[in-house]
C-alpha cells in the first residue's frame, strides 16, 4: 500500500519579498503565514480539497522560529480565531453585496485589444473512423433506429432503405467469429451522429468536437445527420483577451462497444497495432476516443473597430484526414467596459483559498464558464500580502503559455479584488496522484515537459514561481498540465539575481533557500526534481513526517532510488537535484534540461502546440462539470459574499495597481497602475 506523505505546510513570504512597506502593512510584518493540511481523501473516493477550512489551518509564526538553521518544528497556535480569519464562510447574501458590486471600480481584461469571436459551426463531412464494425443487422438495425438522420427521429422506410444498402459496404473477409466487417471507410456513412438511448427523451452524440481559446473551450455536438456527414448547427463565442494565434479544434468519437468486431479480431489487430489497441481499450472501458485535431490559424491583429469576418463558410481538413468542418469565424472589437460581478451567474463554490473563495461562473453575455477567485482586500492588506496579490494578478496577465491557466478578466468593487480565470476542470494532480499512488514513466515524463514549458516562460518574463507542487497543477478536461496559484512569484529576476525570502512548501524547498544563502531561477528546476521523483516513487525524496527531520535529509541524505528505477529519468534526478545551485541542471538555461535524454522522443514545437494527447484523461462530462471538485465546496451555495470593511484611499491606493488598462483607477498616480516592479 502506498504510503502518502501525511503533512505539508506552506512557507508564506516575509519583508524582504514584500515590497509593500505602507502604513497598515508595517504592522504585521515579520510574520510568515504557514499553510497545513493532510493528502487525504473521502470516503467516497471524491477529492478532498486541501484548501478546506477543516484540513486547512492557517498558522502565524516567528519567522526566525523557521529559520533553517535552528531546524526546529513550526509551533501550532491552537487559536480559534485563526481558523477562519478571512471570514470566509460567512456567506450573507443581502443587497449591500450588489451596491459593493455596482460600485466596482473597474478594469478589464489584460489587452486593450479585446474583443468577441462567434464561431459558427455548420456541419461535417467525410468523417471516418480508425476501424472496421461489426455487419451484425440486428445491432446495426437498432442502433439506427434510435437516430435521427434527417428529422427529429428516423421512420422505417429511411432505416429499412439503408438497411438493405448495407450488403455494398460488407467487407468479404470475416473476423474469426464468422461475422463480415463493414469497412472503416462505409462504417460512418449510416451511422447516426447522435442516437436516442432507451428512456432517453435527450440525443447522445457519437461524435463531438471541443473549440479551445485560451483554455475555455466549448463543446459543440450534432443534432442530426450520419457520422459521416454530421449536421451542427450551433454558434458560440469566446470572450478575446489576448492576441492568441489559433483556435484549437479536437474531434472525439464515442463508440457503443457493441459495434466492435469480435474480441478475437480485437485481440489479433492488437497484437499488430498498438495505437489501434489502445482505442479499442478506450471503446471497451466506454471512453471517448480522440480521433483528430486541427490549429486553426487566426489573425486577431485587426486595427478596426468594426466587426470582421476571418473565415466565411470555411472548409477545415481535420490534421488526421478523419473528416472536415463548414465554420465561419468572426471577430469583433469590443471596447474596454467595465466589468463587475453583475456580469456574471455564479454557478459553484469550487475551491478556498488563504484569501478567498473560489466560484465556477458564467459569463452572462458569452455564457462562457470561468473561474472567478474573489480575495479580500482588508485581509489581503493585514497580510501584508498586497505586493504579491497584485504580483499574481501581473505574471497571469502577461505570460502566454498553454499549460498556465490565463487569466481573462480582473476587477475590483471598494472591498474586493477579482480575478476571472479559465475554468480548468480536470482536477489538481495532488488528487490524481493520491489516487493512483505514482504515475507510470511516460505520464510523469508528459506532466514534466507541459510543466518545463510552464516553468520556461516564468522564468523567460524573470519570474521565479517557487512553489511547483502537485496541489497547483491542474489538469483540464484533456488531461493537459494547468498551473495555477501565482502568489508566490517573484518578479523582476534576471538570470543571475539572487533572492533571500524563505518561502515555498517544506518537501520541495531547495538546500540554498534552508541555508538562507539567497537563491535564483535556479530552484525551480530543484522542485521540478523533487516533483517528478514523487509522480514516479509516490513521495518526495526527503520526505519525513518530522519537518526538522526532513529538512536535514534535504541538506545532508544521499539521493537513493528503487530498484529498476529508468536510468535517463535517474541521471536527470541526479542533475536537477544537485545540491549545488551553480552545478544544478538547467543553470545555464532551460536548454540544458529540453536536450537531456529523457526527452528524447519528444518534439518541444509538437508539445507546445498541445499536439500530443495526454496519456490520461481526467472524467468530465461537459464544460459545466464539476465532479473533480471536492463536494463539500460544491455543495455550498454560490454568493459573492458581503464584507463591510470600511479602507482607508491611502490603502486603497495600494490596489492601484490591479487595474492594467481603462480610464479609472483606484491610485492617485497613474503609474501605480501600470507598474508591480
Ligand atoms: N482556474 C481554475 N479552475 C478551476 N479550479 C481552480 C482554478 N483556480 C483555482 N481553482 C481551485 O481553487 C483552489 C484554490 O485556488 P488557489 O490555490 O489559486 O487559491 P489560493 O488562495 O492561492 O490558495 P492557497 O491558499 O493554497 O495559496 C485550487 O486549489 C483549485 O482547486
Amino acid at each position: 500500500m502506498h504510503s502518502w506523505r501525511i503533512s505539508k505546510f506552506k512557507l508564506g513570504r516575509s519583508k524582504e519579498d514584500d515590497g509593500s512597506s505602507e502604513d497598515e502593512n508595517e504592522k504585521s510584518w515579520g510574520n510568515g503565514l504557514f499553510h497545513f493540511h493532510h493528502g487525504e481523501k473521502h470516503h467516497d473516493g471524491s477529492p478532498k480539497n486541501h484548501n478546506h477550512e477543516h484540513e486547512h489551518h492557517i498558522r502565524k509564526i516567528n519567522t526566525n522560529e523557521t529559520l533553517p538553521s535552528s531546524l526546529s518544528s513550526p509551533k501550532l497556535r491552537n487559536d480559534a480565531s485563526f481558523k477562519n480569519p478571512s471570514g470566509i464562510g460567512n456567506d450573507n447574501s443581502k443587497a449591500s453585496e450588489r451596491k459593493a458590486s455596482q460600485s466596482s471600480t473597474e478594469t478589464q481584461g489584460p489587452s486593450s485589444e479585446s474583443g468577441l469571436m462567434t464561431v459558427k459551426v455548420y456541419s461535417g463531412k467525410d468523417f471516418t473512423l480508425p476501424f472496421p464494425i461489426t455487419s451484425n443487422s440486428t445491432i446495426l438495425q437498432k442502433l439506427l433506429s434510435s437516430g435521427i438522420l434527417t428529422s427529429s427521429s428516423n421512420d422505417a422506410s429511411e432505416v429499412a432503405a439503408i438497411m438493405r444498402q448495407l450488403p455494398r459496404y460488407k467487407r468479404v473477409d470475416q473476423d474469426s467469429a464468422g461475422e463480415g466487417l463493414i469497412d472503416r471507410a462505409f462504417a460512418t456513412k449510416f451511422i447516426p451522429s447522435s442516437i436516442l438511448l432507451p428512456g432517453s427523451t435527450n440525443s447522445s452524440p457519437l461524435l463531438y468536437f471541443t473549440i479551445e481559446f485560451d483554455n475555455s473551450i466549448t463543446t459543440i455536438s450534432p443534432d442530426m445527420g450520419t457520422m459521416e456527414q454530421p449536421v451542427f448547427n450551433k454558434i458560440s463565442t469566446f470572450d478575446v483577451t489576448r492576441k492568441l494565434r489559433f483556435l484549437k479544434i479536437d474531434v472525439f468519437a464515442r463508440i457503443p462497444s457493441l459495434l466492435l468486431p469480435s474480441k478475437n479480431w480485437q485481440q489479433e489487430i492488437g497484437e499488430q497495432d498498438e495505437v489501434l489497441k489502445e482505442i479499442l481499450k478506450k471503446i471497451n472501458t466506454n471512453q471517448d476516443i480522440h480521433l483528430d485535431s486541427f490549429h486553426l490559424p487566426l489573425n486577431l491583429k485587426i486595427d478596426s473597430a468594426a466587426q470582421i469576418r476571418l473565415y466565411n463558410h470555411h472548409w477545415i481538413s481535420l490534421e488526421r484526414g478523419y473528416g472536415k468542418l463548414n465554420i465561419t469565424v468572426d471577430y469583433k472589437p469590443s471596447k474596454n467596459k467595465p466589468l463587475s460581478i453583475d456580469d456574471f451567474d455564479l454557478l459553484k463554490v469550487i475551491g478556498k483559498g488563504s484569501f478567498g473563495k473560489v466560484m465556477q461562473v458564467r459569463k452572462k453575455d458569452t455564457q462562457k464558464i470561468y473561474a472567478l477567485k474573489a480575495l479580500r482586500k482588508a485581509y489581503i492588506v493585514s497580510k501584508c500580502e498586497v505586493t504579491h496579490t497584485l504580483a499574481e494578478r501581473t505574471v497571469l496577465a502577461r505570460v502566454d503559455c498553454p499549460f498556465i491557466v490565463p487569466l481573462k478578466f480582473s476587477f475590483q468593487s471598494p472591498e474586493k479584488l477579482y480575478l476571472v480565470l479559465a475554468f480548468i476542470n480536470g482536477g489538481e494532480l495532488f488528487y490524481h496522484l493520491q489516487h493512483e499512488g505514482r504515475f507510470s514513466l511516460a505520464r510523469s515524463r508528459f506532466y514534466i515537459a507541459e510543466l518545463l514549458c510552464a516553468l520556461d516562460s516564468l522564468h523567460k518574463l524573470d519570474v521565479i514561481y517557487r512553489d511547483l507542487k502537485p496541489e497547483n497543477i491542474l489538469l483540464d478536461y484533456q488531461g493537459h498540465i494547468a498551473l495555477c496559484d501565482f502568489g508566490l512569484c517573484k518578479l523582476n529576476m534576471k538570470d543571475n539575481d539572487k533572492t533571500d525570502t524563505f518561502c515555498g512548501t517544506p518537501e520541495y524547498l531547495a538546500p540554498e533557500i534552508l541555508l538562507g544563502q539567497g537563491y535564483t531561477k535556479t530552484v525551480d528546476w530543484w522542485t521540478l526534481g523533487i516533483l517528478l521523483y514523487e509522480m514516479m516513487t509516490g513521495l518526495p525524496p526527503y520526505y519525513d513526517e518530522n519537518v526538522p527531520v526532513m529538512y536535514k535529509k534535504i541538506l545532508q541524505q544521499p539521493l537513493l532510488f528503487p530498484d529498476g528505477f529508468d536510468p535517463a529519468a535517474k541521471d536527470l534526478l541526479i542533475g536537477l537535484l544537485s545540491r549545488d545551485p551553480s552545478r544544478r541542471l538547467g543553470v545555464n538555461g532551460t536548454d540544458e534540461i529540453r536536450n537531456h535524454p529523457f526527452f528524447k522522443d519528444i518534439s518541444w514545437k509538437k508539445l507546445l502546440l498541445k499536439g500530443y494527447i495526454p496519456p490520461y484523461k481526467p472524467i468530465v462530462k461537459s464544460e459545466i462539470d464539476t465532479a473533480n471538485f471536492d463536494q463539500e465546496f460544491t455543495k455550498e451555495k454560490p454568493i459573492d459574499s458581503v464584507v463591510d470593511e470600511y479602507l482607508s484611499a491611502s490603502i486603497q491606493k495600494q490596489f492601484g495597481g490591479w487595474t492594467y488598462i481603462g480610464d479609472e483607477q483606484l491610485g492617485d498616480s497613474p503609474s501605480q497602475g501600470r507598474s508591480i516592479s
